[in-house]
């Protein structure tokens, strides 16, 4: 049995403090919460910290987040900044394996934040890659392989890059436009100047009729066969298949320049305790 353990207090709401720099007491925090969730309810059934205080890590107050992969319900993690919850495992056998915080510049003035992330792989398939090539290491030598990063990211390994959306004012043509630029930089990287046609079958999945309000959900799903598959609050909306594509994208967030470096430390930590898990 494997436990994920995050190394930041994501299991519980951003932490509040006084002043004078000491923390509030969980009491006065449960009670603001708890008023806050009552607005939040009445606004959004689906608000991230009205979900923090229906989940059991919401009553709890622990000081570091943990997963187990043998729990029967596990519980949602969360982003600590924006309290966006992420569940602890979705589909069949894909784990959270970290979350982070997608910030960018607005008209290179502010930073704002765009959307909180959740990184998730199949066990089951990390397993077997594991088993296949590093069964002799030890998770400390796993976490540090460079072999076994470019595996992860290149391998047939189901995952899921799991989006939502912080920033409300956002159109479909700025997120086609950000993956344009985003993942246009990664395919020249990894695949040189020629490929305008993939980069346009992937954005064009994003029609001008989506709408993407804050609290929208986008999954980027690598399924078997290296197929990247797009689903918009849960609807399917389009698939390419490329291994290319696949790997671009999957090094926005676990690459050697990733969008939040945290969340990347934290991807790498509980991806080789799942690799090295019996
Ligand atoms: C005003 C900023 C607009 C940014 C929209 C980003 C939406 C999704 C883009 C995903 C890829 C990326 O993060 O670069």
């Amino acid at each position: 049995m494997v436990s994920f353990r995050f190394p930041f207090s994501f299991s519980q709401p951003p932490r509040a403090t006084s002043p004078s720099g000491f923390s509030i007491s969980a009491v006065a925090v449960t009670v603001t919460v708890a008023a806050g969730a009552a607005i939040a309810a009445s606004r959004n059934p689906r608000h991230p910290v009205l979900e923090w205080v229906l989940s059991s890590q919401g009553s709890s107050l622990l000081p570091w987040g943990s997963i187990t992969l043998a729990d029967a319900s596990p519980e949602p993690v969360f982003e600590p900044k924006t309290g966006f919850s992420f569940p602890s495992s979705i589909g069949d056998s894909r784990r959270l394996l970290g979350v982070g915080l997608r910030k960018k510049s607005l008209l290179g003035l502010k930073n704002i934040d765009v959307y909180a992330f959740g990184v998730y792989a199949d066990c089951d398939d990390v397993k077997k890659l594991a088993g296949e090539k590093y069964a002799n290491l030890p998770a400390s030598e796993v976490r540090g392989n460079k072999a076994f990063m470019d595996d992860l990211m290149e391998a047939d390994i189901k995952m899921t890059i799991r989006l939502q959306i912080v920033y409300g004012k956002l159109n479909i043509r700025s997120v086609r436009n950000a993956f344009q630029e985003s993942v246009g930089n990664r395919l020249k990287k990894f695949g040189g100047l020629d490929n305008n046609d993939l980069l346009q079958s992937f954005t064009s999945l994003f029609k001008d009729e989506y709408k993407i309000p804050r609290y929208s959900i986008i999954d980027l799903t690598r399924e078997p066969g290296h197929v990247l598959s797009v689903a918009i609050e849960g609807n399917h909306v389009g698939s390419v298949k490329s291994k290319l594509l696949c790997r671009s994208i999957l090094d926005l967030y676990i690459g050697e320049d990733p969008f939040d470096k945290n969340a990347r430390e934290d991807i790498l930590d509980n991806v080789a305790s799942l690799a090295v898990d019996k």
